[in-house]
């Protein structure tokens, strides 16, 4: 199987084009292609393929083989994956997910891509759409326990779920020990991507996350979009942030009156390999 190494800001994928063949048991496929040891190594797999009602369609999966619905980081390298390997010229174009179809707009400089525009869409508030089981309508600024400690979460799902946890330092956690608490918290019926956050001014913000499925990853950002819109219902910042990253930084735009989320970063290429799936253990 022909792959493609990349990564926005650090959260890695392997990209497979399957516009022309499908890949059998694409789950086990990125579980096993995850491993840092034993595979390729990155933060899950990532097929683009035919759509028939967009340019092309993403299909993603977690380093666990779970099924993301969207993927923000991974839609900008699919936005340069089909321009760069010339499946498409065009640098505005859609792009098919299980959180609907997306619109990017690419930047080209020599000839390839070098960062993304995405239209994110709108985020979904209401607790049964997150999903969160809660007694509320939306949960914003809501107690949970995790660990020994109380935390005030905001959820947010941009077509998969979060929850943003404002914290003092985000470097003083041990993620390791509470990203499964939030992950696997019974509240979360489909598990949850959780985002840390301290707060830098009204347009900066600082991010760990522990996603659902890979565990802490660089980047993540259909996160930086909930953590925004977190942010800016919790009055801590104004529309538009700058979120930073372990792996670097993303623009994040909250437009109200459109009631969409833009986000803007890089992409890019590591390497091109080849590799024999069925050598792959578990
Ligand atoms: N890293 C991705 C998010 C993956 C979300 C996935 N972990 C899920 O199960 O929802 C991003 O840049 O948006």
């Amino acid at each position: 199987m022909l792959f493609v190494k990349m990564h926005g800001l650090g959260n890695d994928y392997v990209y497979v084009d399957c516009t022309k063949e499908n890949l059998e048991n694409p789950s086990k496929i990125a579980r096993r292609i995850s491993d840092r040891h034993f595979g390729v190594g990155s933060d899950g797999l990532i097929l683009i393929k035919p759509s028939d009602t967009a340019d092309f369609t993403m299909e993603m999966y977690n380093a666990d083989g779970s099924r993301g619905e969207m993927c923000g980081n991974g839609i900008r390298c699919v936005g340069k994956f089909v321009y760069d390997q010339g499946l498409t010229e065009k640098t505005e174009l859609q792009v098919e997910t299980l959180a609907g179809i997306k619109e990017l707009k690419l930047f080209v400089e020599q000839g390839q891509v070098q960062s993304v525009r995405v239209d994110m869409g709108a985020p979904v508030l209401r607790a049964a759409d997150v999903p969160v089981i809660s007694q509320k309508e939306q949960v914003i600024d809501e107690p949970i326990h995790a660990g020994n400690a109380v935390y005030r979460m905001t959820c947010v799902s941009m077509g998969n779920p979060h929850a943003v946890v404002f914290v003092e330092n985000v470097m003083d956690l041990n993620l390791e020990e509470l990203g499964p608490q939030f992950e696997g918290n019974p509240c979360f019926p489909n598990r949850v991507n959780t985002e840390f956050i301290q707060v830098l001014d009204e347009n900066r913000i600082r991010m760990r996350v522990w996603e659902r499925g890979s565990g802490e990853t660089f980047a993540c950002g259909t996160g930086a979009c909930a953590a925004v819109v977190a942010s800016v219902l919790n009055g801590f910042t104004k529309d538009r942030v700058t979120v930073e990253l372990l792996g670097g930084c993303l623009e994040i735009e909250w437009d109200r009156k459109r009631d969409t989320v833009f986000m803007t970063g890089p992409a890019s290429t590591v390497f091109h390999g080849e590799i024999d799936v069925t050598k792959l253990e578990e």
